[in-house]
């Protein structure tokens, strides 16, 4: 914890910086063949500076259409989104963003995909600095000894976080997280989430992850947002009183942490019954 920060890594009330990120009466609705399908229907979001914010909910309540939105791929419908106070209305160049695919060139190593950042002259770094940089962020996501592997000889997760590697590159001051950890087993799933938080944490980064998985959210978040079944609404919002920094493995065997799970999926598990009744569960 530093000396500007809380115990969960928010600035207290006072110092409370502006919002990063805020959605306000946001509908999306996406014209596909003769229908119109509304995704996101009146969220109102709002993520202060430096927070941790988990997006939960069943498939296809429209979590990933947020982030598309922060991100400044996709306009809203209806309503405003901003990011430090101003309207988003093209691609967000202070966010780094994972999606749920991950969109390495095939025909470049691993070394030149995460490097990719210094060609484009996103980031200026004499070329001995740049190699080094490089060589630490593929050591940080484990994948030192893959340097020169091509993405087709890579494993599903070990492609994840080759991409991981190449958003981090950037220094983002901000990440948006879809299903970042979803192709990993869970040893390293677990190992990833202790990287990103200690990452988090000491660039006081503002995140929003995108998440399946309510033990991930809990251990990693400040906030958890439920989303309603299509369209999406926020269902219901919860405070994650533990302390920051924070183990998100060691976490799981406090007791409050099984109380917290239980309260979140007794919330969820009502609207993924729904998704499933009417097709929209996977
Ligand atoms: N470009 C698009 N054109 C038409 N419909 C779309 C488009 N993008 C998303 N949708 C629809 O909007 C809804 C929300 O999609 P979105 O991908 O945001 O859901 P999600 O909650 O991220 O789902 P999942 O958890 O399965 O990834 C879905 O019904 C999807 O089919």
């Amino acid at each position: 914890m530093n000396a500007m920060t809380d115990t969960r890594g928010l600035v207290p009330a006072g110092r409370q910086p502006a919002d990063k990120i805020s959605l306000r009466d946001v509908v999306v609705e996406f014209a596909s063949r003769d229908m119109r399908v509304r995704a996101v229907d009146g969220i109102d979001i709002e993520v202060p500076s430096q927070s941790f914010t988990a997006l939960v909910g069943p498939s296809g309540c429209g979590k990933s259409t947020v982030l598309n939105m922060v991100a400044g791929l996709l306009k809203p419908t209806e309503g405003v989104v901003t990011y430090d106070g101003k309207p988003v209305n093209g691609p967000n160049v202070r966010v780094g963003y994972m999606t749920q695919k991950d969109t390495l060139l095939p025909w470049r190593t691993v070394e030149d995909n995460v490097g990719i950042a210094f060609e484009l002259a996103c980031r200026r770094l004499p070329k001995a600095e740049q190699v080094d940089r490089v060589r630490e962020i593929i050591e940080l996501v484990g994948l030192k000894g893959f340097e020169r592997h091509y993405p087709s000889e890579l494993s599903g997760g070990m492609r994840k976080r080759a991409a991981f590697a190449r958003m981090l590159i950037y220094e983002p001051e901000t990440l948006l997280l879809d299903e970042p950890f979803g192709a990993l087993d869970a040893q390293l799933r677990l190992i990833m989430q202790q990287e990103l938080l200690r990452l988090v944490e000491r660039r006081r980064m503002t995140v929003i992850l995108v998440t399946h998985d309510l033990e991930e959210a809990i251990a990693m978040a400040d906030r958890v947002l439920v989303f309603t079944s299509r369209p999406g609404r926020i269902r219901a919002t919860r405070t994650i009183p533990f302390e920051r920094p924070r183990d998100p493995v060691n976490l799981r065997f406090r007791p409050e942490f099984g109380k917290l799970y239980e309260d979140l999926w007794n919330e969820l598990k009502d609207e993924v019954a729904l998704g499933t009744e009417t097709g929209l569960g996977k």
